[in-house]
């Protein structure tokens, strides 16, 4: 589904992104890790079509990425709600701009914030909402479009860990009901083996993929209870620290 093939991004001399091969199929829920300053925002900006590559093809379902897709769901850092919108308006945001009759945007909103549990907050503004409300509202909001594949950049980070296991459930969750592809970047071991179905470890000066880990346990509720996750856990640590497979 996702195909990077040589691609090569640079801000101005610093190499980022060196001649990065990638395949990702269909359906394949991707994390990505490594450390700080290695390239993983690039390369989910790059699949987003928000940065352009200097080299090199990207090509999503057969077709070549040039600027953004209307397919794709993107959750970057901050969020990205409109402060000045309620969280009904956020959520409906990209089926209004796709101009969707407005009993069409009704229900499928409203579908989707109830799933998220997010439905009885419909009314409020971001600033009224914790942050993981505001997170919800960001997934409701790039779900709402359907997409067939989700990027986040780091989705959970802010959150504390009871929150952020519940929403990595409720990834899951969705990844099952809707069979969408969805690539994520993390600095959380954890998070990547517990919702990665394929972990990409990357390595840094200049960004490229160290090692691909497949992760046969992964979509497992119980997964973290189990002893194979802890043992996926120290494969990826090893991998980050520079060991080879
Ligand atoms: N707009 C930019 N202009 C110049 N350099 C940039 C820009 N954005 C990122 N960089 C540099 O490119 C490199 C890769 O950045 P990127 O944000 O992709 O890394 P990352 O692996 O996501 O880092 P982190 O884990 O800290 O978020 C870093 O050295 C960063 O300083």
């Amino acid at each position: 589904m996702i195909e990077v093939k040589d691609l090569l991004i640079k801000y101005g001399n610093h190499t980022v992104l060196d001649h990065l091969q990638l395949h990702v199929g269909s359906q394949e829920s991707i994390a990505i890790i490594g450390p700080s300053g290695c390239g993983k925002s690039t390369l989910l900006y790059a699949l987003a079509g928000i940065i352009k590559p200097q080299s090199g093809t990207i090509e999503i379902n057969g077709e070549a990425v040039n600027g953004t897709r209307k397919e794709t769901g993107v959750i970057l850092q901050s969020y990205g709600l409109l402060p000045w919108k309620t969280v009904w308006e956020n959520a409906s945001l990209g089926l209004q701009i796709r101009k969707l009759p407005k009993k069409d945007i009704q229900t499928k909103v409203s579908k989707i914030l109830k799933q998220l549990h997010i439905i009885d907050q419909k009314n409020k503004y971001p600033v009224q909402l914790s942050g993981g409300q505001q997170q919800r509202v960001a997934i409701a909001r790039a779900l709402a479009i359907e997409p067939d594949l989700l990027l986040m950049d780091e989705p959970f980070s802010s959150l504390d860990a009871i929150v952020r296991e519940e929403l990595q459930h409720v990834l899951v969750d969705t990844y099952y009901r809707k069979k969408l592809s969805i690539l994520f970047v993390t600095h959380n071991i954890e998070e990547a083996v517990f919702l990665g179905q394929k972990i990409i470890v990357m390595q840094p000066n200049p960004g490229s993929i160290r090692a691909i880990v497949e992760n046969e346990h992964f979509g497992d509720p119980d997964l973290r209870k189990k002893k194979s996750f802890h043992e996926t856990c120290v494969k990826v640590r090893q991998l980050m620290e520079g060991q080879t497979e």
